[in-house]
């Protein structure tokens, strides 16, 4: 896989502004790289004595238009790279964001998402410095190095002079290619631990609550501190390696320095080259020692931000499991709901989670679905809603395969009502009018009211305009509840999946709740997943999951008189308040 891929996309995309900058940035070092040559005819002049107040003129007019023309070029050049390192930075973040928008929910599961977050952030900006500095610095550096020996050679300086001062330095690839790898990993070790903190603090974040009613904030801060060591560890790793690294490039340019003292003093003695020479000779070799470090510096970013461009990479060329099949077709009617011999295991795991499931709804009916925690219910619904899928057995809508039909329309077809429905930090009315940013306030009000949180609503200052979460206001876990069912109510679709979505609401207004969706979802296909009798016994079919398998199926009445069955225990249990057998 080619990891440099993204980046080279970008370059030949905006070709012409990163040549205009790089030749911008090359005039600016021809230009500095004249400064020594000047100074030596300068030291020459003044040492013939021959120095006249007109010529000292020249010479400082002469030094002021270099100045600022290297001013205005490199400016201008950098300013050009760093905005189109800007401009990668966020269409990368755009593009990740697109990603995550068609990965599925195994991906999110595995992946965890402080890492995923880290991606968005360190990562992207990892990447987006290195392009930055690399052109910038590169650039710098390449030119500025071969200016310089340019204009030593057009000089009077000895070829051999130079070839013996310039020699200590022709170390430095070797050097970096030792370092190189070893700064690499050391920097991939900092950046999967700084996403292993941003993992914990997220989580940390998000079960303040719960650490707080434990009284175990000792705890959480352990873990957290935890995370802290390793990345100051990984941390201290790259910065002992980078240093060392850093610390060679100037030794060896202090060298070229020694060199030129020894050999260019005795050649400047014996008058085989004349003192501006020497000045030049001096001032070009100190004028190499920067560039050479920046090489450096350029290395040590580009291997940082490999490992960065290597996740980012890889995360945009996920392929998602859940794909539409190239002649996927709409589905216009959800018609009747056909599940056969339906197996399934969630990914990595070797226990089947559904068994054999054999099931009909038939359009405009009611279908109940009771069964211990961990039988398999929201499982099943996941895979109507195709957010995994099984190759054992099918599973039809309207006589259609599901893996036959596009994601949209199956899913705009399905009104999901989970248990712990997630509200944005938004006002409720956008909540609610989730699936519809454009639905009038009139019918996001009466989903409130079929939903009975309308009342709840109106006791706030701002009614349905009032902000939810971080700075607004935070509801009771049955008022949650109530929003996200109005939420799937105002989806006004075909098929409504109610998943435990009143638990959290008190007996009196789940009954209301429940009369209400009767009316409401007459001759519409629901389905209701509840653990108490009460909200499925009206349904017109009900099953009883256990272990991944349907181990009874009737109505309220035909499973009551199973008596030894799982239906009637519950029964029991939940109205007359019996011991099972
Ligand atoms: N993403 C997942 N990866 C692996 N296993 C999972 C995953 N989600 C659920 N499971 C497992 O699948 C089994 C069935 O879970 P499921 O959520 O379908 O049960 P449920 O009947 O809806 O339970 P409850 O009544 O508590 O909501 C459980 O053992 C659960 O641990």
């Amino acid at each position: 896989m080619n990891h440099s891929r993204i980046l080279l996309n970008y370059f030949k995309l905006n070709w012409p502004v990163y040549s205009f900058a790089i030749l911008l940035m090359i005039i600016s070092n021809i230009d500095q790289a004249t400064i020594p040559l000047i100074l030596g005819r300068f030291t020459d002049d003044l040492q013939k004595g021959d120095i006249s107040r007109h010529a000292i003129m020249n010479y400082s007019v002469l030094l002021l238009v270099v100045g600022i023309s290297y001013g205005l070029f490199f400016g201008f050049g950098q300013f050009l790279v760093a905005r189109l390192g800007r401009k990668f930075e966020f269409m990368i973040r755009q593009r990740i964001f697109q990603k995550f928008s068609v990965l599925n929910e195994h991906y999110f599961s595995k992946q965890g998402m402080g890492k995923l977050l880290s991606y968005v952030m360190n990562d992207v900006t990892a990447v987006r410095e290195s392009i930055s500095q690399g052109v910038n610095q590169t650039t710098n550096a390449v030119f500025l190095i071969l200016s310089s020996i340019v204009m030593m050679l057009i000089s009077a300086i000895p070829v051999y002079l130079i070839a013996i001062c310039i020699c200590p330095m022709v170390i430095i690839p070797f050097i970096v290619v030792y370092f190189g790898p070893q700064i690499r990993l050391r920097s991939m070790q900092v950046q999967e631990s700084l996403a292993t903190m941003t993992g914990s603090a997220e989580e940390q974040l998000s079960g303040i609550r719960v650490t707080k009613t434990f009284a175990i904030e000792g705890l959480a801060q352990k873990r957290f501190d935890e995370t802290v060591d390793q990345i100051r560890d990984a941390q201290l790793r790259l910065v002992r390696m980078s240093s060392l690294f850093q610390a060679i490039l100037p030794f060896l340019g202090a060298f070229s320095l020694i060199f030129s003292i020894v050999l260019g003093g005795y050649l400047t003695i014996k008058h085989s080259i004349t003192l501006g020479d020497f000045v030049a000779l001096t001032l070009y070799l100190r004028l190499i020692v920067n560039p050479l470090q920046q090489l450096g510096n350029v290395i040590n970013t580009m291997q940082r931000s490999r490992a960065s461009l290597e996740r980012m990479n890889n995360l945009l060329e996920e392929v998602p499991d859940i794909r539409e099949a190239a002649n996927a077709k709409k589905l216009d009617t959800a018609g009747h709901i056909q599940i056969r011999q339906l197996s399934f295991n969630y990914p990595g795991s070797d226990r089947a989670v559904l068994n054999n499931i054999d099931l009909k709804i038939r359009s405009g009916t009611t279908l109940g679905i009771v069964g211990k925690t961990g039988s398999g219910k929201t499982t099943l619904v996941k895979l109507l809603l195709r957010v995994y899928e099984s190759n054992r057995g099918s599973i039809q809508f309207n006589g259609v395969d599901i893996q036959d039909i596009t994601l949209e329309s199956l899913r705009s077809r399905i009104a999901y009502v989970p248990q712990d429905g997630f509200l944005f930090s938004t006002t409720i009315r956008d909540n609610i009018a989730f699936s519809d940013r454009e639905a009038k306030l009139e019918d996001v009000e009466i989903a409130a009211q079929q939903a009975f949180i309308h009342e709840s609503i109106l006791h706030f200052t701002d009614h349905f305009e009032t902000k939810l979460g971080e700075r607004g206001v935070t509801l009771s876990g049955g008022q949650k509840q109530r929003t996200s069912l109005a939420r799937g109510l105002l989806k006004k679709a075909p098929i409504l999946i109610l998943d435990d979505s009143v638990s959290a609401v008190d007996s009196l207004t789940e009954a209301a709740i429940l009369k209400s969706l009767r009316k409401l979802r007459k001759n519409k296909t629901t389905l209701i997943i509840s653990h108490r009798i009460s909200a499925v016994k009206h349904a017109d079919e009900i099953i009883v999951m256990n272990d991944g398998k349907i181990v009874q199926r009737g109505t309220h009445e035909q499973l009551l008189l199973e008596l030894d069955g799982e239906y009637a225990s519950l029964n029991r249990i939940q109205e007359e308040g019996l011991e099972i057998g």
